[in-house]
């Protein structure tokens, strides 16, 4: 059985990156570059007003004589000399030859002729040329995650595609006898199957939308046959449940019958114990544990940074911040972990109902509070780390 941190460093170290496309920057939410973005004109391009006001030659003179107006967006814009004023609007070129621009609200203006009140500094109220930045210059850096600021900014300088990593497109395999479908009744002895909605779930909050869930029932033959078909198209394969130890277990040894070459089974934590890693080529293969409170949390501690990082993420792994604990814990186990509890004002609660079969504590955390393997007791008080859940 390998550590933590063992296993999260071999499913980095085998995510290898996803082809690179090029993409519509209004579908490129999430993506991450994969090249540097390099302006292809200067921000702003041509010197303009800030304010709406009126554009002049800053001598010191304060009565001026208004020669004529410039809008934003005109093409053509008037000459001015000392002694004149043009009148102007924010955004507007700023006329030749005028070098400030006095806000309305400081003038006294009498037909043509205009009274400052409050001269402005030399430049004020002025966008230079590049003042953001320069044509030429890199802008955002390969490996940047795309958001809602940088597709607004890539909009500013006129792109219309970008080059990202592509996203994966991923299988999930349900497995088990007793898992129905939602919007059926009940049988005796069966559960809804939830983990392959709440992975999926999981899965588009990272920005992947080509997913496929499968149904396999607890037989060896039928998983080996669904792993092989899933192969085929997804680069990434989940499957949930039957990695554990029973007679009707059937994962690892279907992914051992398509050759799929393990990299680890079995981490040193609860819950999640019985997670498996492998690649077989370009594909990634997952054994979560089909408890889905262990499936979830094997999914933030190790799914979600795989993706990630094949997807072009420089910081894969979700944030791990600290908090001063609010109750004792005891880790009796000497395993890591991960408890599910909530994060208010820098204070964490690890909340009660930790089994791995129960989802509805983790429906009400928004934190993942880890205790390292070798620590054993926990006060009040103490600084602990935990992974952020509202990423
Ligand atoms: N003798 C041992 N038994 C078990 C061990 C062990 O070390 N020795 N480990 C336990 C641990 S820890 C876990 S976790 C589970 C993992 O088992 P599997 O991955 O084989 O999962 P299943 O047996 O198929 O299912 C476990 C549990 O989860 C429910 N389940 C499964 N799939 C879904 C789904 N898609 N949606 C909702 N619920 C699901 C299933 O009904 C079971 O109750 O093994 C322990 N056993
Ligand atoms: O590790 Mo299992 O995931 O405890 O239930």
């Amino acid at each position: 059985m390998i550590s933590v941190s063992e296993a999260q460093t071999l499913v980095i170290k085998y995510a290898e990156k996803l082809p690179v496309c090029n993409i519509e920057l209004e579908n490129s939410l999430g993506y991450f570059l994969a090249e540097d973005c390099v302006a292809p004109i200067s921000l702003p391009s041509f010197r303009q007003s800030a304010m709406d006001g009126y554009a002049f030659i800053n001598t010191g003179d304060k009565h001026l004589k208004v020669i004529g107006q410039v809008q934003a967006g005109d093409s053509i814009t008037p000459q001015v000399k000392s002694g004149e004023a043009i009148r102007i609007f924010t955004g507007a070129p700023l006329p030749d030859g005028a070098d400030t621009v006095v806000i309305q609200e400081h003038v006294n203006r009498d037909g043509d002729s205009i009274h400052i009140e409050k001269l402005p500094a030399l430049g004020a109220n002025v966008r230079p040329i590049a003042e953001q930045l320069k044509a030429g210059t890199t802008v955002l850096k390969t490996g940047h995650k795309i958001n809602e600021a940088s597709i607004g900014f890539m909009a500013g300088l006129g792109l219309t595609h970008i080059k990202a990593y592509q996203k994966p497109k991923i299988c999930i395999l349900t497995t088990g006898n007793e898992l129905q479908k939602r919007g059926t009744v009940l049988k005796p002895n069966h559960i809804y199957e939830s983990n392959g909605i709440m992975l999926e779930t999981a899965l588009k909050r990272l920005g992947v939308f080509d997913i496929q869930i499968v149904k396999v029932e607890d037989s060896l033959s039928q998983t080996i046959d669904a792993v092989h078909n899933a192969l085929k198209s997804a680069d990434i394969l989940l499957v949930s449940g039957g990695i554990s130890v029973g007679d009707f277990d059937f994962v690892r040894e279907a992914f051992q019958q398509n050759e799929i070459e393990e990299y680890f089974y079995k981490v040193n934590q609860k819950p999640g114990k019985p997670l498996w890693f492998g690649t077989k080529g370009s594909k990634s293969v997952f054994g979560l544990p089909g408890n889905p409170a262990s499936s979830l949390s094997c999914f933030y501690a190790y799914v979600l940074p795989h993706i990630q990082k094949r997807s072009g993420s420089l910081n894969p792994f979700l944030e791990k911040r600290t908090a001063f604990l609010t109750e004792k814990i005891k880790n009796i186990h000497s395993k890591t972990l991960f408890l599910k509890a909530g994060v208010y004002n820098n204070e964490i609660t690890p909340f009660t109902g930790q089994a791995s079969s129960m989802l509805n504590t983790f429906a009400n955390s928004n934190a993942l509070l880890i205790v390292p393997e070798q620590i054993e007791d926990l006060e009040i008080g103490d600084s602990v780390s935990y992974l952020d859940l509202n990423y």
